[in-house]
């Protein structure tokens, strides 16, 4: 081992040594032993811990096996629709006005009951929600917003709509005159903005998917009149610990055990004890990391630089004639057209061909990806003007950007805009290797 290897071992192992257990937190103790009272068995010794890397997660005690059930939990110990609709405050919230989306309901229940303190019988659960919000990009100001870059303003302004569209929704139906009936304050007092924005960003970025099908049957009721989507958002405690790895794989399932329904995770990855245990939130880019979870990974093989066919086109200088024009249309070419650190996407390649054989049959080339050293050489050569003319533009963005930037939110923005002109600086590397 060189002395640069022995250096990076010696880092890393300082590292995992600065990871700390916080099984011995009032707040962990009371939620497992609570949950332990509710029927949760914790067979894979799962402890949580502060991570250097990740911040708070999850490892084991024990070694983990590839296909082990990680953790399995109680369906009464999930926090549906349905206990939402068991509040009184929540059920003349429905009547007052239009219908309402899962997740807007599960905020206002969150805010209510974490307001009723001791006096919540989710108390165990809402202890162990951070106060602090994460980095989502659409929690910035409106002068920041408008310094976004604008490919990610286009990403990130509807989350931003359907917060404030939620929360417009909500202040609404509230009556002046409603008191709440824990401490007789007006209710308006006590379900604010910067209540609701906590509780929405809670569900948003901890909730898992089950079976509306499931949760309407075990509730016994429908919701459709109050509801605008379906009641497929729950709040699942401890699981809602895991971390994300790209690498990770999971499987998630609602499952039947005798009369009793499960949410259930099964670990498709071995991990050994001690070390932290990952979960897959899904095949997520950095993009929708970072839109829907607040934070972004340094290396992420799903990452890519979507082009558009008008980059595309205007770069290369050609124009369509009506046949490629249809045939783009039709097989739908510009909707998955990027570029990554493997290279270009089949779809790019494939529109690239169409472009530049305006009169061959496109067909058998494309869907054997038999292109020709000559044909790659002018797409590579394409894209990297196209990411050049993007890295400018970025940098550009970046600089405005800083200008403007002070909530921790665009600061965000501004470490992930970094991140993404290194990944344009890596993919230039590697169509390099190319042409
Ligand atoms: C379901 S929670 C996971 C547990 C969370 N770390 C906690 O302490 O409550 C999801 C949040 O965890 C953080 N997170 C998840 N995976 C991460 C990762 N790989 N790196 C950094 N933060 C991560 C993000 O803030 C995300 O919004």
């Amino acid at each position: 081992m060189g002395r640069t290897a022995r250096k990076r071992k010696r880092r890393l192992k300082y590292r995992e040594c600065d990871d700390f257990s916080l099984e011995s937190l009032q707040n962990t103790i009371l939620l497992k032993k609570s949950m332990q009272s509710l029927g949760w068995k914790n067979d894979s010794k799962l402890i949580l811990k502060n991570f250097v890397s990740t911040g708070r997660g999850v490892s084991s005690l024990l070694n983990i096996k590839s296909n082990q059930k990680l953790i399995e939990i109680p369906y009464n110990l999930l926090i549906t629709c349905a206990n939402a609709f068991e509040l009184d405050l929540i059920q003349n919230l429905c009547k007052a006005s239009n219908k309402f989306k899962a997740q807007e309901i599960l905020a206002v229940f969150l805010i209510l009951e974490k307001h009723k303190n001791k006096n919540s019988k989710w108390k165990f659960y809402l202890d162990t929600l951070p106060e602090e919000l994460p980095t989502l990009p659409w929690l910035c100001t409106e002068a920041e917003f408008s310094t976004y870059p604008s490919y990610l303003m286009a990403i990130v302004s509807k989350k931003k709509w359907d917060l404030e569209i939620g929360w417009e929704r909500v202040e609404k139906s509230i009556n002046s005159s409603w008191i709440c009936p824990c401490c007789e304050q007006p209710l308006n007092r006590v379900v604010t903005l910067n209540a609701f924005t906590w509780g929405y960003v809670v569900v948003n970025t901890r909730a898992v998917y089950v079976d509306p099908g499931v949760a309407i049957k075990l509730f016994g009721r429908d919701l459709s009149n109050f509801l605008s989507d379906a009641p497929c958002l729950a709040l699942c405690p401890f699981l809602d610990m895991f971390n994300h790895s790209a690498e990770a794989n999971t499987r998630a399932e609602l499952i039947c055990v005798g009369d009793s329904w499960k949410y259930t995770l099964t670990t498709l990855t071995s991990y050994k004890k001690y070390r932290q245990i990952f979960i897959s939130y899904g095949s997520h880019d950095n993009d929708k990391l970072f839109c829907e979870y607040g934070f972004f990974l340094i290396h992420n093989h799903l990452n890519n630089i979507r082009c558009s066919l008008e980059e595309v086109l205007s770069v290369s200088n050609i124009s369509l004639n009506k046949k490629q024009r249809a045939f783009i249309e039709n097989r739908c070419l510009p909707s998955d057209v990027y570029v990554s650190t493997t290279g270009l996407s089949f779809y790019l390649k494939a529109l690239f061909y169409v472009l530049i054989k305006p009169d061959v049959e496109w067909g058998r080339v494309i869907y054997s990806e038999d292109y020709s050293s000559c044909d790659i050489m002018f797409m590579c050569l394409t894209i990297k003007k196209i990411l050049s003319f993007k890295k400018a533009k970025f940098i550009e963005d970046l600089k405005k950007l800083k200008y403007v930037a002070v909530s921790k939110y665009a600061l965000g923005v501004v470490d992930y805009m970094k991140n993404k002109i290194d990944l344009l600086d890596i993919i230039l590397e590697v169509l390099d290797s190319y042409s």
